[in-house]
């Protein structure tokens, strides 16, 4: 049969396949005709891509942010520690260099990317480097290279290497012209931000080389997390961290959001556990490859009503961001997960009370809150 011929079968299979799911036959690279990059002439491609029984090889691309240290820690727990290698372009403290594997890594180096994934055997990549949302917007050309163009590197070196690729997608992946109380899953995405139209972007490539070479893309929207880290990204949410810093320093907090801006959030237990329980879910539970993942939704001013319960003294104060401010009027305020429920059995555990006993105790606030109580 002529290879055109061939290709327009293949590709008509690949188009009859579900809506989301991914393909689960194998196809020859040679078989398609083009490949990604530096793909070699032979391989194949599976959905599938490490044995079930062995520890994953893990590399967590930008490593030393909000998500990546605790995310090495909850999986090194599962899968030992040198099985989960930490990476970023920056240099970790003492702290994170001794827990464990570190490593450089550039996602703009595409040799270099390649590099680690063959000496290490890399089996399972989390892709956390980003800029998020409000830096984003103050940097566009490099949240543009860097969620975009990073991205691609990643989709082909998880591809070439027949890796799982577990990308975080996020609520700012929506727009005003979403529906913004509940968002579902599938709905209008038309986000004014940079950081949103790169999620955007990484959310439908990565379902489109699923469909089209097999890799095994796994992805969830993300709600604003919160966890008792300080040094965060530069996010529009990141005012749900502060105030725990801000409530514990010293009793009080200027907000850059107004009191009623509501918000999906969740505590970042929550969250790394959902994104193992996701990447440990056997493939045909996946109708989807990006799922939304809720917990709770709540305004400063509510957030801030939880807190004086334990800290009574606490005082928030508003000074509003306008960009922030725009950013967070045009993303969900509630968020719809029942698909993640459905399909994977995905549960929170924090809310809103729990999430605030747990961040206060957490940060040190212990007599307050044996002082309110
Ligand atoms: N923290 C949150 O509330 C949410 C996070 N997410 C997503 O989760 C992921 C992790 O988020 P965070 O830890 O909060 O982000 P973060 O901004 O705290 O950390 C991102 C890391 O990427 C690194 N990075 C930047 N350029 C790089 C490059 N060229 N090569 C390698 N690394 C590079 C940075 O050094 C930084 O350590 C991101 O993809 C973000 O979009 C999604 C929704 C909510
Ligand atoms: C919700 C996110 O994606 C992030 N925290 C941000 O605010 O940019």
């Amino acid at each position: 049969m002529p290879a055109t011929g061939m290709l327009s079968q293949v590709a008509g299979r690949m188009l009859l396949s579900p809506a989301s799911g991914c393909r689960t036959s194998v196809v020859s690279i040679r078989f398609l005709g083009f490949s990604p990059r530096q793909v070699t002439a032979d391989a194949n491609f599976h959905s599938v891509s490490c044995s079930e029984t062995d520890h994953p090889r893990v590399l967590i691309t930008g490593g030393l942010g909000q998500l990546g240290v605790g995310l090495a820690n909850f999986l090194r727990k599962r899968f030992g520690k040198d099985n989960v290698i930490l990476s970023d372009i920056r240099k970790p403290p003492d702290h994170i260099f001794h827990s464990g594997p570190f490593i450089y890594s550039d996602i703009l180096d595409y040799k270099n990317l390649r590099e680690i994934v063959v000496n290490n055997r890399i089996t399972w990549l989390f892709h956390y480097s980003a800029l998020l949302s409000a830096v984003g917007e103050a940097n566009v050309s490099l949240a543009r290279s860097v969620n975009i163009t990073g991205l691609h590197n990643i989709l082909d070196v998880a591809t070439e290497h027949n890796l799982r690729l577990f990308v975080p997608s996020t609520i700012g992946a929506f727009g005003p012209t979403s529906p913004r109380n509940p968002t579902p899953d599938i709905c209008i995405q038309r986000p004014r931000t940079i950081y949103g139209v790169s999620k955007v972007h990484a959310e439908l490539m990565g379902e489109y080389y699923c469909y089209r070479y097999g890799l095994d893309f796994r992805c969830l929207r993300y709600p604003g997390i919160i966890s008792p880290d300080s040094q965060l990204g530069g996010g529009t949410t990141d005012y749900a961290v502060h105030i725990f810093h801000g409530a514990t320093k010293n009793g009080k907090y200027e907000c850059n959001l107004n009191p009623n801006t509501r918000l999906p959030m969740m505590y970042i237990d929550d969250c790394l556990r959902a994104t193992l329980e996701v990447m440990e879910a056997p493939a045909k539970s996946l109708s989807m490859r990006t799922y939304n993942i809720n917990a709770m939704s709540f305004t400063p001013k509510e957030l801030a009503q939880e807190i004086l319960k334990h800290v009574p003294e606490f005082q928030i104060t508003y000074n509003v961001d306008s960009v922030r401010q725009a950013i967070a009027d045009s993303w969900p305020m509630n968020f719809d997960d029942s698909n993640a429920r459905k399909d994977w059995g995905w549960k929170h555990d924090f809310d809103l009370p729990e999430l605030v006993t747990t961040m206060l105790n957490f940060l040190g606030s212990d007599t307050r809150v044996a002082q309110a109580n």
